[in-house]
């Protein structure tokens, strides 16, 4: 099965996260996520995301860091999470396709119902947060 490349944000705002609840309608119902979406033919990831979240979210990002990628098998799909650190520069939210967002404190995350390919995003996020996050935003 061919490997699919999803990118994802970890919009991170005063301190808190943006974590987006997927819809009924979508894969996965239900699960929390980081916003992103699939990587089209031929596009650069960073161009992906900033497309994927104008889309779903409405706003504009600015890409900071890129952390691990992550493979996943679910039943029928095979994915490559990448996931980038990044700023919200502009825009008010308005959700597209998600039933939900919410910020959250980087201890809270792991109380939500996520994705099982995020975990591994989220464990990295908590190691690194001290370098991610500047102390006057923690
Ligand atoms: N966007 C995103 N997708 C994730 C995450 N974790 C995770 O397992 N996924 C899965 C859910 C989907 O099966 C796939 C991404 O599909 P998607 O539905 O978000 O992407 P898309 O908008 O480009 O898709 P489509 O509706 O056009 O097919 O990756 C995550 O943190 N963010």
């Amino acid at each position: 099965m061919k490997i699919i490349p999803v990118t994802c944000a970890i919009i991170i705002h005063q301190g808190k996260v943006l974590l987006a609840q997927r819809s009924e309608v979508m894969d996965l119902p239900g699960k929390w996520e980081f916003p992103g979406g699939k990587v089209e033919m031929g596009e650069d990831p960073k161009a992906c995301l900033i497309r994927e979240i104008g889309e779903e979210l409405g706003i504009q990002i600015l890409i900071k860091t890129e952390l691990t990628p992550v493979d996943f098998d679910y039943p029928t799909k095979k994915i490559r999470l990448i996931p980038f650190v990044a700023d919200w520069t502009g825009g008010e939210i308005i959700l597209a396709e998600h039933a939900q967002v919410g910020w959250y404190d980087q201890n809270q995350l792991f109380l939500l119902d996520l994705a099982p390919a995020d975990i591994p995003i989220v464990h990295e996020l908590t190691e690194k947060w001290v370098n991610l996050v500047a102390p006057n935003q923690r």
